[in-house]
Parts: structure tokens; C-alpha cells; sequence
């Protein structure tokens, strides 16, 4: 599902972000990325969704080659790719229903369908009844909910998450990886950058950790890590 063959980022300003990086994730799996502050977590998301080019190597996404995807087919990449960010980016002028249907509006369906599609996401995400309501006016793990709903009601066969916990306790934090469990285990594969090394190595998924732009593990997380 993602193949990255000796990838390297190197941004306008000679930063190098990413060194010669090659992994692959296959469909169906759960995979962690982790790594300190400024190791290229998000430069390898942004890779992944094609809000960045990489400077060279390969980067192949459901059997697409990124490097020679034209402009005009970036809409369609991303309608495949469900992306989840820690601060949730949710529009606090538009009710929950809205927030989570704006891709599919985008998508051009037909409001039937969106309505159909968005109280089928709500309701994984157990918000169903609360789909009238603004954002604002929801705690920061229902927000992150109604995120993750956005992220997954074009129904994209890879999620990526950005720190989807950042902001919340350990409790709620195990809530929102379960739910990612929850849709990994309907085939999606998953993607998820996160610092909780506790809550990692808890869930006992393979894990990726990068250094300096380089891939330093790639495993399950030993105790000492
Ligand atoms: N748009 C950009 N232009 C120039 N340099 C950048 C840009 N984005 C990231 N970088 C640099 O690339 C390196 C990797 O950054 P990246 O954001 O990918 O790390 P990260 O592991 O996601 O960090 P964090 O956990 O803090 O989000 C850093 O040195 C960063 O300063």
C-alpha cells in the first residue's frame, strides 16, 4: 500500500528531512511512526499525500507512483488517502453533519448520498446524535472524533493520522486508537505519527522510527526504546 525506495526530502531552504528512506506497508497492516521532534514524521505524511514531492527515490502509494503523478490527478490520490491531524482542523462555523460531509461535497455526490455516508461515519465514531451540534461545543476528544469521521467517509483504503492524540489524556487517547483498531480491522491500513511511546508499545503494532530523516527501527518497540 505505500512503497518508499530510497526516498530523500531536501526543502527549498537545504533542509534535509528525509535520507535515503525505504520501507513498505502493506494493505490491511497498522504501522506507528515515531521518532524525536524534527526527525521527518511529517515530511513523510506529506510524501504519502502529495503535499510534497520528494527530492529523489520513489514513493508508490496503492500501486501509484507518486513521482509521476501529474497535477490534475492529486484530487483522486487524495480522495484515497483519509488524513487525520492533531489539531483537528474542523470549520467552527459549520455544524458536526457539515464538518464531516464537506469531502463529499467535494467529491460532487448527491446530498442523499452524503447523508447516508456521514451518519454511517458518525456512527463508528459513536456521534451520531450529536451531528447537529457545533464543533465548538464538543469536548477535544469528540472533536477528534468528528476529525477522524471526516477523514474516513469517502471511505480511503489508507488513513493517515498526524499525533491524533497530542492533545488528549491517556484515556481518552486509548479511545481514539481503538477506534483506529476499529477500522483497521475492516481492511483499512493505518498510518499513525505519534511521541506516546507508552501508548505504542502498549498496542504491540509494528513501529517505525526515524532519526535525523533516517529509518533507525522497524519493529515492535522494544522495552528500552
Ligand atoms: N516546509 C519546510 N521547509 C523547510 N524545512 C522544513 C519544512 N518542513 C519541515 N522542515 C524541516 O525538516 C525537518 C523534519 O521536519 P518534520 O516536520 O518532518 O519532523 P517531525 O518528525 O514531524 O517533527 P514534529 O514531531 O516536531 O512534528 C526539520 O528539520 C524541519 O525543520
Amino acid at each position: 500500500m505505500i512503497s518508499f525506495s530510497n526516498v530523500s526530502k531536501r526543502y527549498a531552504s537545504g533542509q534535509q528531512a528525509l535520507a535515503n528512506l525505504s520501507f513498505d506497508v502493506n494493505a490491511g497492516e497498522m504501522v506507528f511512526l515515531t521518532g524525536h521532534s524534527g526527525a521527518g514524521k511529517s515530511t513523510l505524511m506529506k510524501l504519502v499525500m502529495l503535499m510534497e514531492r520528494a527530492s529523489t527515490g520513489q514513493v508508490v502509494i496503492a500501486g501509484r507512483n507518486l513521482n509521476r503523478m501529474r497535477t490534475g490527478q492529486i484530487p483522486y490520490h487524495r480522495r484515497q488517502v483519509g488524513v487525520v491531524f492533531q489539531n483537528h482542523q474542523l470549520l467552527f462555523d459549520r455544524t458536526v453533519f457539515e464538518n464531516v460531509a464537506l469531502p463529499l461535497y467535494i467529491a460532487g455526490h448527491q446530498s442523499r448520498e452524503v447523508g447516508r455516508r456521514v451518519r454511517a461515519a458518525l456512527d463508528k465514531v459513536g456521534l451520531l446524535e450529536k451531528e447537529k451540534h457545533n464543533p465548538i461545543t464538543l469536548s477535544g476528544g469528540e472533536q477528534q472524533r468528528v476529525g477522524i469521521a471526516r477523514a474516513v467517509v469517502n471511505k480511503p483504503p489508507l488513513l493517515l493520522a498526524d499525533e491524533p492524540t497530542g492533545n488528549l489524556d491517556p484515556k481518552l487517547s486509548e479511545e481514539i486508537m481503538t477506534l483506529f483498531r476499529q477500522f483497521n480491522a475492516f481492511g483499512v491500513t493505518v498510518l499513525i505519527a505519534s511521541h506516546d511511546l507508552a501508548l505504542v508499545r502498549q498496542l504491540g503494532h509494528r513501529v517505525l522510527t526515524l532519526a535525523g530523516g533516517e529509518l533507525v527501527h522497524d519493529g515492535l518497540l522494544p522495552e528500552d526504546m
